[in-house]
């Protein structure tokens, strides 16, 4: 099977150098990285605005750049749409004509009619059509942005930081939106940030870049409980990510269950119905680790499982990271380094993962 997205370049920009190779087949594929790590510069590469020095780039299997057989795709034949940190719209032209100009680049041969009903609807923005962007917020002009892309039927949505230049209310506003395109169009989608929050929410598939290279990629998943990819695992609001589907209500206790691979959990009431899949979202520092099974505790959810590997203590820091197999699941958890050597943990060892708060990503 072709992987939806295929990159393999190199190219030096002053004295950075990315050299950059990763294959994705997830929905939402996410640059992760800090601030100067190259996700602007792979993005612009992918997108035909910056010709690298050396490399392949193909999107379901659409060569659009090999050095070696001379193939330059220019940017306007990719069919990319690109969505930047701020909307970038026309200030004189309403929503409508806004989202009319995307639909000018879509292949003509498209039917579009019932498309544009399609994005609107997804988007929530179908009543705002006669506005101008001066009239809208931050969140609504992302929506248009994402909205005027989409109808110029890209075959790949790039999202440099789309939710950077908005508040917390407006970010919480939006991502309901992203995961909605990522679910309901069959456009690949690369997505950059830096936030880890962010990409445990919305991200299927991760590629993490640090000084221009790749050193982790894989399903986010995977990654996110893995203690020696650092970038990840000691960001402050570290976790695993797991999926779950509802196996029963609780009302009497104002609780749902979930069933997820490392065992049932309980959270706080939902509102969907039993058999519904959710993702949770297990943070680090909410773990703690026994050795004996518990009696006697307030905690709800007790996971059984083994050490799988045990993390390096950063440097100046006291904390380290340790990932727990819980039947397959993997569990990553924030211990102080003296705990881990108080209670001797070694890979292989059974234990029991205490959680002592599990989030929901999405509706
Ligand atoms: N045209 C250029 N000439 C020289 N150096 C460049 C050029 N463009 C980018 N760089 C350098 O390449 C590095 C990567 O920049 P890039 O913008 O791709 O990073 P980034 O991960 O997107 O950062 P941020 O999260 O801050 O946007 C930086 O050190 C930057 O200074």
């Amino acid at each position: 099977m072709t992987n939806a997205i295929e990159i393999a370049v190199s190219h030096q920009l002053g004295a950075f150098a990315l050299a950059a190779d990763f294959t994705s087949n997830g929905r939402l594929t996410a640059l992760f990285g800090r601030s100067g790590s190259g996700k602007t510069s792979l993005v612009n590469i992918i997108a035909g605005l910056i010709r690298p020095q050396r490399g392949r780039i193909a999107i379901d299997g659409q060569v659009l750049l090999d050095s070696e057989r001379g193939i330059f795709v220019p940017k306007h034949k990719r069919r990319i749409g690109y969505v930047f940190q701020e909307a970038r719209l026309f200030p004189h032209l309403t929503v409508r004509q806004n989202l009319l100009y995307g639909q000018w680049f879509a292949p003509k041969t498209d039917t579009v009619g019932s498309e544009i009903a399609d994005v609107l609807d997804l988007l929530g923005i179908g009543h705002l059509l006669h506005r101008h962007p001066g009239r809208l917020s931050g969140g609504e002009k992302q929506r248009v942005a994402i909205g005027r892309a989409l109808l110029a039927k890209p075959r790949l949505l790039l999202m440099d930081e789309p939710l950077a230049s908005l508040d917390e209310a407006r970010k919480a506003e939006i991502l309901p939106y992203i995961e909605r395109l990522r679910d309901a169009f069959g456009i690949p989608i690369v997505y950059v940030s830096h936030s880890v929050a962010e990409v445990a929410r919305l991200a299927s598939n991760l590629v993490v870049l640090d000084q221009g290279s790749v050193i982790a990629s894989g399903s986010t998943i995977d990654l996110m409980s893995r203690p020696d990819v650092p970038l990840l695992s000691a960001a402050p609001e570290a976790g695993s990510v797991l999926d779950a589907r509802i196996l029963r209500h609780e009302p009497e206790h104002g609780l749902s269950v979930l069933e997820t691979q490392a065992g049932q959990v309980q959270v706080p009431h939902r509102a969907q119905p039993p058999g519904s899949q959710l993702r949770v979202r297990i943070l680090a520092s909410d773990v703690l680790i026994s050795l004996q099974p518990l009696q006697g505790i307030s905690a709800l959810n007790v996971l059984s499982g083994t050490i799988a590997e045990i993390g390096a203590r950063r440097s100046g820091g006291s904390a380290l990271e340790i990932g727990i197999d819980c039947n397959g699941a993997s569990l990553l958890a924030r211990l102080t380094s003296k705990s881990a050597a108080h209670l001797g943990l070694k890979p292989g060892q059974s234990v029991y993962a205490v959680v002592k708060s599990v989030s929901i990503d999405g509706q």
